[in-house]
Formats: structure tokens, C-alpha cells, sequence
């Protein structure tokens, strides 16, 4: 389970139509100048201009209901993941986005008790079904969690895990963790550290490590379980402007709890409420004309 958040939080810059607040948990605060510094070479990231509505379905999920014991958490939730495009999850604390997320990769099995039924059709099998190998599944659709979660070993280390899991020689592992380390945009600024602990990297650093970490097995999808919420403004936008450079190659679902994040990154934005699918659409049309009563609540503010 996610930490419960009670306000919308919206980080630092905020646009037009959306509320920000301060997100106390920030362990620092950027000044609009800093920030501006920071950012002043991203480009303006524009999801509309990648926008692909004909994108082949990558994983298209049809009539999932997940259960922990005897609770259901999740009704009937139906939507394609596209392939090579960002899919959004948003909603309020405790709608199931999380659930969503880990259905993905059967990240739920890990938890006793729980049980699934629906489909999700990926490569032509169902990730539900038994026979679908989980290792490989995991290698196949990664994932990046809440809070960066290095292993307590070297950067380089860290990257090589999969790899050495995978029997890889050490020629391919040198060059797979240099590539992958700058797939996350990390490469610069560790190279020459590379053999020294992860545990002294920066929060954004090591979030970036973990992105690494996922991408040195060659996913396909990336599954992001609201990878900016530990991180100051800053380590956020070069996540999110990571996140536009990945989805070139790789098919993309974040969970945000922040709105204008969703705007910035997504092309499609799954909204949730009680467990259930309550919207889905490409991200602009979803905030700008939503066609459900509760999501124009929930984007304008009313609750959440
Ligand atoms: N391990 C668990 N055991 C039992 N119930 C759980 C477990 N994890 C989540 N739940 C319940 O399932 C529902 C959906 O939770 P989930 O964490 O998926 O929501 P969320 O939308 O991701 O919330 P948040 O934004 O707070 O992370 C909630 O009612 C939650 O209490």
C-alpha cells in the first residue's frame, strides 16, 4: 500500500486551470530562478505532438477484477496500454491505481490472498493465466516503485543484477550497464564513481538509477508507481523529461496522484474512482473535456 496523500499535490509549476500546493514531504524547495535554471535546456515537451491514437495495443486489458482476500479493490477495469505511448493513472488515495499498476507485472502476487480475474492480453497470452512465467514477465514489463530503492551495493552493481542473473557475459554487462545508464540520463554525472556505493547518489539520482536498473533487462514497458513523489522539483523534471525521451523506444504507465505531472507526460490518462475505470482518454481531451461528471470534479478540484 501507497502512503495516503489528502491534497492534490501539483508540485511546482502550475498551469492553467489546475490548483498547486506545497507538497511538505519535499526535502527542498527550488526557487522559480533555480528551477528555471535547472530546466532552461529541457525542451518544451509536448505530448499532443506524439500523440498516437493508431498505436498497436501493447497490453489491452479487458474486464479485470482483483480482489485482496475478500475485499475487491478493482471492477471491471477494461483499457489498452499503447505501445510507445505514456498512459496515465490518476485518481484519488486508496482508487486502486497502485492495484492497476501491479496487475501489470503480477507484482500482486507477492501479497497472500489476493486474486484476479479478466485478461490482459500481452504477446498474444494472458498475464493472469499460471502458466505465464513470472521472471520473465518482470523482465519484460519493469517497473520503478514510490521511493528509489537501490540495492546497498555499487552503482555499477546495482545496473549488472538482471544481467549476472542472466548468466551475461562480463563484456556484455560492462557495455549494457554504460548504455543503460544512459537510457536514465545518469551516465555523466556517475561515470567516474561508478564503483562506489548507490546508497551515496542523490534521491533523483538513485531514482534515475533504478530506471537504469529496470532498463539494463530491456523491457518493453515501464511501470512507474508515482517515481516523483520522494523527489524535490528539480529531480522531477529531469524524470519527467526522462520519461519523454524513454517512451521513443518504450511503452510507458505511470500512476500520479499529481495532475499537472499527468499533463506534462502523458498521452492517455486512465482516471480511477472506488476501484473502478471511470475514464479513459488521451490526456488533453480528458482535462480539457471530460466526459464524466466525476472526473470533472476530480480535475477541477472538488474532491481528491
Ligand atoms: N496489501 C493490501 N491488502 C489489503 N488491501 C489493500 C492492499 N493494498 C491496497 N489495498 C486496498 O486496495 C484499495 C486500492 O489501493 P491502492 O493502493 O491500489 O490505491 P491507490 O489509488 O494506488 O492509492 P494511493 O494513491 O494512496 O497510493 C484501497 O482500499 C487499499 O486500502
Amino acid at each position: 500500500m501507497q502512503e495516503q496523500y489528502h491534497s492534490q499535490d501539483t508540485g511546482s509549476l502550475p498551469q492553467s486551470g489546475m490548483q498547486a500546493t506545497q507538497n511538505e514531504r519535499l526535502p527542498f524547495q527550488a526557487s522559480n530562478e533555480e528551477l528555471a535554471k535547472e530546466t532552461e535546456h529541457m525542451g518544451h515537451f509536448d505530448p499532443t505532438q506524439t500523440l498516437n491514437k493508431q498505436a498497436t495495443v501493447k497490453i489491452n486489458v479487458k474486464n479485470t477484477n482483483f480482489f485482496y482476500g475478500s475485499k475487491q479493490a478493482l471492477y471491471d477495469i477494461s483499457l489498452p496500454i499503447l505501445d510507445r505511448q505514456v498512459t496515465a493513472l490518476i485518481g484519488p488515495s486508496g482508487c486502486g491505481k497502485s492495484t492497476f499498476l501491479r496487475t501489470l507485472n503480477r507484482m500482486n502476487d507477492l501479497i497472500p490472498g489476493t486474486r484476479i480475474n479478466g485478461s490482459a492480453e500481452f504477446d498474444n497470452s494472458n498475464i493472469y493465466t499460471k502458466k505465464t512465467d513470472v521472471v520473465l514477465l518482470r523482465q519484460r514489463i519493469g517497473m520503478v516503485f514510490q521511493r528509489p530503492n537501490p540495492f546497498p551495493k555499487s552503482i555499477f552493481d546495482n545496473v549488472a543484477y538482471g544481467l549476472r542473473v542472466q548468466g551475461k557475459s562480463k563484456k556484455f554487462i560492462q557495455e549494457r550497464v554504460e548504455t543503460s545508464l544512459q537510457g536514465a540520463a545518469l551516465w555523466d554525472e556517475v561515470k567516474d564513481r561508478l564503483h562506489t556505493s548507490a546508497l551515496g547518489l542523490s534521491g533523483g539520482q538513485q531514482q534515475r538509477l533504478c530506471i537504469a536498473r529496470a532498463l539494463a533487462v530491456q523491457p518493453e514497458v515501464l511501470l512507474m508507481d508515482e517515481p516523483c513523489s520522494a523527489l524535490d522539483p528539480i529531480a522531477t523534471l529531469k524524470i519527467e523529461e526522462l520519461i519523454t525521451e524513454l517512451v521513443r523506444e518504450y511503452t510507458i504507465v505511470i500512476v500520479t496522484h499529481n495532475m499537472q505531472q499527468a499533463a506534462r507526460v502523458s498521452h492517455f490518462t486512465g482516471f480511477f474512482l472506488s476501484g473502478k475505470l471511470i475514464e479513459y482518454a488521451p490526456t488533453v481531451q480528458l482535462f480539457e473535456r471530460p466526459q464524466q461528471k466525476a472526473t470533472e470534479d476530480y480535475i477541477s478540484g472538488r474532491f481528491g
